[in-house]
């Protein structure tokens, strides 16, 4: 498959409920073997996109194109969604009662049994289930029933998977286990996925690129790194990370806090304050000072100064950003 080719492609779609304009003038593309994150606050509209993607709804206007084809309107079909693009729910459509073994196996009834047992090895490898493979699926903890539905789905060898919220309700750990899961099982089968979700640091680690969907537009697409250090507004800098402000009106810029360095030297600083609050974030603490008018924040690894100490920081123009 060449790279760069577009898979899945909305092509202005619009859609309102009632009189409630959900998404406006779509324009957005899945590329061959990629992983496109969909990133935007509760009820900007992801998960209409991607239920409007996989066929099960219709769009007012504009066309979904596959593969270079227009798709048919979901409204005449018997049975919505389209055989090549799987659409993974938050609710993930399991046989809760059959093991995990079972649940993906039966996506490959079709074939000789011995492939599907190849299969199957080759998924509960990838997935990082073998050790649950003989558990019942009812019984599996969220992320191991999200890695089986996401399993199940890869077995039927879709070109597109799209995933609602797969991230919701797991910690850290579980997160990074899946978030690994669907990099392997991507890589062995080189599907295009596109997944929805409302956290920018899941969208940042997991995607190739990002698409930020706010009341229903599409306001920026790029790489994690071009979404993150040139966001186009405030909302995309702010929605992606720590932020400062500096400055006013036309002079107004952004840096984020990771590039402000403490100085022990006046002479070399660019902003002066005292600070103001200091919180342990696990790995790092964040230091927020405030110079009367201005408010700036920076990490370090160790906590070397006290609320009310007075601080000198600089920072590299190059590191400012524009709005
Ligand atoms: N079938 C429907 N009928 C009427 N309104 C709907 C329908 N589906 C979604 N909506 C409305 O459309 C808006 C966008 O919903 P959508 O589920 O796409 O947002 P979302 O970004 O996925 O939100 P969340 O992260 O909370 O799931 C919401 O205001 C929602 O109430």
């Amino acid at each position: 498959m060449a790279k760069n080719k577009s898979v899945l492609r909305a092509d202005k779609v619009s859609k309102q409920f009632g009189d409630q304009p959900v998404l406006s003038d779509i324009n957005l593309e899945l590329r061959a073997g990629e992983w496109l994150a969909i990133l935007g606050e509760s009820g900007s509209g992801k998960s209409t996109l991607l239920r409007i993607f996989a066929r099960f709804l219709d769009a007012d206007q504009g066309k979904i194109i596959f593969n270079g084809e227009e798709l048919k309107s979901v409204s005449g079909e018997l049975i919505p969604g389209h055989e090549s693009i799987r659409l993974i729910h938050q609710e993930f459509e399991l046989f809760p009662n059959q093991t995990v073994e079972e649940n993906i196996s039966y996506s490959l009834r079709f074939y000789d049994s011995e492939y599907r047992r190849e299969r199957v090895e080759e998924l509960l490898e990838v997935a990082g289930l073998d050790y649950v493979r003989t558990h019942k699926a009812k019984l599996l903890s969220g992320g191991e029933k999200q890695r089986t539905a996401i399993a199940k789905a890869l077995a039927e060898q879709p070109d597109v998977l799209l995933l609602d919220e797969p991230f919701a309700h797991l910690d850290n750990h579980n997160r990074r286990v899946l978030g690994d899961a669907i990099e392997n099982m991507q890589k062995q089968q080189k599907t295009s996925c596109i997944f929805v979700t409302h956290e920018s640091s899941d969208a940042l680690a997991w995607s190739d690129r990002i698409a930020v969907l706010k009341n229903g537009k599409i306001i920026q697409v790029g790489t994690p790194s071009e979404v993150y250090n040139q966001p186009v507004n405030s909302y995309v800098a702010e929605l992606t990370g720590g932020i400062n402000w500096l400055g006013k009106g036309e002079k107004r810029h952004f840096i984020r806090p990771e590039k402000v360095k403490p100085t022990k030297f006046q002479e070399k600083s660019k902003w002066q304050g005292k600070v103001e609050a200091i919180r342990f974030k696990g790995n790092y603490w964040e230091i927020r000072c405030t110079n009367g008018q201005e408010q700036l924040s920076f990490y370090r690894s160790k906590k070397t100064v006290e609320i009310g100490d007075t601080v000198f920081l600089t920072y590299a123009a190059k590191d400012l950003g524009n709005i």
